[in-house]
């Protein structure tokens, strides 16, 4: 059975952002604040590092089972480390191997780019992908590559078809304080951030922030 999993505001981890102040602990601090779930990810770390970094992670979290740590990209490392799950993009190794390795039992995130993408994703074997994310919802400079962004409209549709087929959808990409209502309107099942919270001087009143502009009444 896989963990439970509740994207409300899904933390994307990067360690230059958080630097000085080590992952685990804007991780913890932001959790308190209001993330419900947690993405390791370090496109710079070595497997080694990256393992490390997971487990300090788990660690932080100890007292809370509740919130699941995704692991970026390394379905090795998820495993190495007891993860709750790993999330892949199109150009990462195929769902349907990564969820060959995983088992039953963890969760699956998969980036989804364009309507062919999720279409794709759609015609995988039942229970391959717990999770697409519509990616990116607004260009970026934390991850400029990711290109020009989907805009909400079309993230709304791709949201729409990703339920119908059974998937939960969470939004990524340029979302901060200012936008966050904006993207949960779309109907997505949660808001991912990077910057907004790892490059914060305060991470747990950014959460606090960003979760009160998604869900105000939860946050009162
Ligand atoms: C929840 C979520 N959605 C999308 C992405 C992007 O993944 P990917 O396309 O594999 O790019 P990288 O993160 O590996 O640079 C994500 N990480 N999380
Ligand atoms: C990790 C990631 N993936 C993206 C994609 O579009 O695939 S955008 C992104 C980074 C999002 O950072 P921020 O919240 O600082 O805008
Ligand atoms: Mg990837």
């Amino acid at each position: 059975m896989r963990p439970p999993f509740d994207p409300t505001l899904y933390l994307v981890t990067d360690t230059e952002l958080c630097s000085p102040r080590p992952v685990a602990d804007v991780v913890r601090a932001a959790v308190a604040g209001g993330v419900t779930a947690v993405q390791v990810r370090d496109k710079h770390a070595s497997r080694r590092d990256l393992l490390a970094l997971t487990r300090a992670v788990r660690d932080a979290l100890a007292d809370r089972p509740d919130v699941p740590v995704v692991v970026n990209d390394a379905v090795d490392v998820a495993l190495l480390a007891g993860a709750d799950g790993v999330h892949v993009g199109q150009d990462d190794l195929p769902a349907v191997e990564v969820r060959a390795l995983l088992g039953p039992d963890r969760l699956l995130g998969l980036s989804v780019e364009s309507a062919d993408d999720l279409a794709t994703a759609l015609r995988l074997p039942p229970g391959t992908v717990d999770v697409v994310g519509l990616s990116p919802v607004w260009a970026t400079p934390t991850k400029p590559e990711a290109g020009p962004g989907l805009g909400l409209e079309a993230v709304g549709e791709l949201v729409r078809t990703a339920h119908a087929g059974g998937l939960l959808a969470v939004a990524i990409g340029g979302i901060d304080a200012g936008r966050a209502a904006a993207a949960a309107a779309t109907g997505v099942d949660g808001v991912c951030v990077v910057s907004a919270v790892c490059a914060a001087a305060d991470p747990h009143a950014a959460a606090a922030t960003l979760r009160a502009a998604i869900s105000p009444a939860a946050a009162r």
